[in-house]
């Protein structure tokens, strides 16, 4: 074989047994790659093909254990295991491989391992059968081997799972089994009929074109089998200096990544889907195909200021500083306001925030002595329809369409509103102030005047010298539930309409910030480019089953004019139940709470937090943690202050964030929702179901934080939203 031609990925099941090696067997580990690759039959590593079978081959790694390869082609090989020697000769049978049917993506499977995951109640394949009387009861017995073939389960497994006859034996097969095996059977176990396995399970990974089972070399290169695609992902493996989302995308995610889009596209999914992890490779896989060069043609945006930050250091940590030099990283409302700044539009306006800006409503109201409208209501009119729609003029608020706002106004009362809102403007200028929402307004207006510039200098043919360029080349937008039709139409006007212009991530059922679009009218057409993720990476069942209940019959949106549901929604992890308590009143709310931060231990990681609904409760939080000598952390506009001791923030400031464990305490009646919201119930019903779903969602998003344990508390009656257990 000729040197330095020889590939070596590592497959996903490879990597997690490496991950439990000692650090002097992982180093033993870089060096025989390194050496591999070099000459993969230097003699010291004794590369042998296994007997009896043509594509198993074995090499030495150090004087106790073995690595066990793949070949997928000439020179081309796959690590599927490191073994300690005694296991990889003791039983060649014990290894199966095959590329599987469906998906069309290797899968290795030890069904020795298989077999002792269930305490010897299940056997390799290669034994005899048991008798048909044990099979009959199995979890599985009513599908039968060809319907599980078609669901993607691998063959080799079709033995043991008829064995499975009991929920444990099942919890124990799936940690040692391929994904898509696991993903179908849990899915089928807990209820699913064979049709709907097979659209939300089975569908979003099947290969698009028709399966050779003998190619393994167009089967490496599939999303389905996941490896490591170069040297510099194998050595962060082995140095651990990496983080698995880095490596290994779920074939859904990865072809979501890699597709060739015809205009703007757009990824949904549940919490914890993955749908960061998508925009961030997308992002990677767009900055491949740039022509080389220091300037910026990608913009990375997203709604929150700390979410910015966070995905710049993931960013980095995904494609080190040659790639995020391409990338304009920033949350959406600092761009508007370099877009504003940039033309020194707003000289020296100081911004204000939304409780500032809802003060001056009251003010003014008062001053006017005016009862018609509350200052809730056109402050929300304002900001959501006047500005977040760029109304210019008296003439385009009478056409407006006030999508999601509540009661229908007159033309006489949107001329009275429109009044208000020009002596409001006038009393924020005179103050020398002004909002983020008008700051995007604003920039919207610019841009979209750019744009037009660009069209009008094109038509009049100028030379392409004078006709000033979009801003970017791709737009990538991260939580794109909450933007507002403003902000849309400044992203809209960045970058030419064209094939993978824009590609964006979001959720509406976490939708917190009262922002309702239809991307089609502001045009951004996703019509057939639209996708949605399913498996959750981050929360275990039980806690998702437990969020999930809180949506129980509400409607939620897909951006752009129809419905959203979360059908499919799953998570492959397990863990203990949520636990959910009423407790009499606050104070022995309180005591709970700090009984339950005792019982997690010290947590000086970061790893837990405790949410509550109001500011007061947190600064509340805040002292009571303080005084009972548990360190704690507010968190903050910009994430939590540090990193160490327990993070205390609202519900808005978890947006994004993730932790190990969560208490959400004062889930009471009156505080979620908050009372306040009741008196539209008569007056404005529309806009008493808007903000009962905000409400909702912010819970939703609140819950779906943890990744392991949920512990949700209230005092007096419970919330509404939540189920009764
Ligand atoms: N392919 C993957 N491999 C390993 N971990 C993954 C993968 N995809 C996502 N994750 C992990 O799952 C968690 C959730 O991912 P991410 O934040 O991208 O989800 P999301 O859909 O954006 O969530 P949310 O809507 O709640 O903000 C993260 O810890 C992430 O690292």
């Amino acid at each position: 074989m000729s040197q330095g031609v020889v590939t070596l990925r590592i497959l996903e099941r490879a990597d997690k047994e490496i991950l439990k090696l000692s650090r002097t067997e992982k180093g033993a580990i870089w060096e025989f790659q390194s050496k591999f690759r070099q000459n993969p039959d230097s003699p010291g590593l004794r590369l042998k093909q296994l007997k009896g079978d043509s594509r198993l081959w074995s090499a030495r790694v150090s004087a106790d254990y073995r690595a066990l390869l793949l070949s997928v082609g000439d020179g081309d090989y796959l690590l599927v295991s490191v073994k300690h020697r005694k296991d990889v000769y003791d039983n060649l049978d014990r290894y199966a491989y095959q590329i599987n049917r469906v998906t069309g993506g290797i899968e290795v499977i030890d069904l020795a391992a298989v077999g002792d995951s269930l305490v010897g109640r299940l056997i390799p394949a290669t034994e005899p059968e048991e008798s048909p009387e044990i099979e009959a009861r199995g979890l599985f017995a009513r599908f039968s081997d060809q319907e599980l073939l078609d669901l993607g389960v691998a063959e080799a497994l079709l033995a043991s799972i008829a064995r499975v006859s009991t929920e444990d034996d099942l919890l124990a097969l799936v940690e040692c089994v391929p994904q898509l095996t696991a993903d179908v059977l849990l899915a089928l176990h807990e209820g699913k009929t064979l049709e709907e396995v097979l659209e939300q399970v089975t569908a979003p990974v099947a290969s698009e074109e028709p399966v050779d089972q003998e190619d393994y070399a167009a089967a490496v290169l599939r999303p389905a089998t996941q490896v490591t695609t170069d040297d510099a992902a194998l050595q962060a493996i082995l140095a651990e200096s990496f983080a698995r989302w880095q490596v290994f995308l779920h074939p859904t995610q990865r072809k979501l990544v890699e597709r060739d889009y015809t205009g703007p596209a757009r990824v949904g999914g549940g919490p914890g889907t993955g749908k960061t992890i998508v925009a961030l490779h997308r992002v990677k896989h767009l900055a491949l195909e740039l022509a080389p060069g220091n300037d910026r043609p990608i913009l990375l945006t997203t709604f929150n200021r700390n979410l910015a930050a966070d995905l710049r250091e993931r960013l980095l940590a995904l494609g080190g500083p040659e790639l995020v030099t391409r990338v304009d990283i920033v949350n959406i409302d600092k761009l508007a306001s370099r877009l504003v700044s940039e033309v020194g539009a707003g000289g020296q306006r100081r911004i204000i925030d939304d409780n500032r800006a809802l003060e001056e409503w009251h003010g003014l109201l008062l001053e006017l002595g005016e009862h018609r409208w509350d200052a809730e209501f056109l402050a929300a009119e304002w900001a959501q329809v006047i500005l977040g729609q760029v109304v210019n003029s008296r003439t385009d608020y009478f056409k407006v369409r006030r999508a999601g706002r509540g009661r229908a106004l007159t033309r006489e009362e949107r001329d009275s509103i429109w009044q208000l809102t020009e002596r409001y403007t006038k009393r924020l200028e005179d103050q020398g102030v002004w909002t983020w929402r008008q700051i995007a307004e604003r920039a919207a207006r610019l841009e979209l005047d750019r744009a037009g510039r660009i069209v009008d200098a094109a038509n009049a043919e100028e030379s392409s010298g004078s006709i000033p360029r979009y801003r970017y080349q791709h737009v990538v937008v991260d939580e794109a539930q909450d933007l507002s039709p403003a902000h849309w139409k400044m992203l809209r006007a960045m970058v030419a309409p064209g094939p993978n212009d824009m590609f964006l991530v979001g959720d509406t059922h976490q939708r917190i910030y009262d922002n309702y679009v239809t991307l089609g009218s502001l045009g951004i057409n996703i019509r057939g480019r639209s996708a949605r993720l399913t498996l959750s990476y981050r929360t275990t069942r039980q806690i998702l089953h437990a969020a999930l209940s809180l949506l129980t019959g509400t409607v939620y949106d897909d951006l752009d004019g129809g419905e959203e549901d979360l059908s499919g929604y799953r998570s492959l992890l397990r863990g203990g139940e949520p636990s959910f308590q009423g407790l009499g009143t606050w104070a022995d709310e309180r005591k709970h709470l700090v009984e339950q931060l005792r019982a997690w231990g010290p947590a000086t990681d970061g790893s837990v937090a405790v949410c509550v609904p109001t500011r007061e409760l947190v600064a509340e939080v805040v002292d009571l943690l303080a005084g009972a000598g548990i360190p704690a952390v507010e968190i903050g506009p910009d994430g939590p202050k540090s990193h160490d001791g327990v993070h205390v923030g609202t519900m808005h400031r978890f947006k994004g964030l993730e932790y190990q464990r969560i208490a959400l305490a004062g889930i009471s009646d009156g505080l979620v929702p908050r009372r306040g919201i009741e008196s539209y119930r008569d007056s404005d019903p529309k806009r008493h179901q808007r903000e009962r779903q905000r409400e909702r969602s912010l819970l939703f998003v609140a819950a779906t934080r943890a990744r392991d344990e949920l512990v949700v508390t209230w005092h007096g009656n419970p919330s509404p939203f939540l189920v009764v257990r």
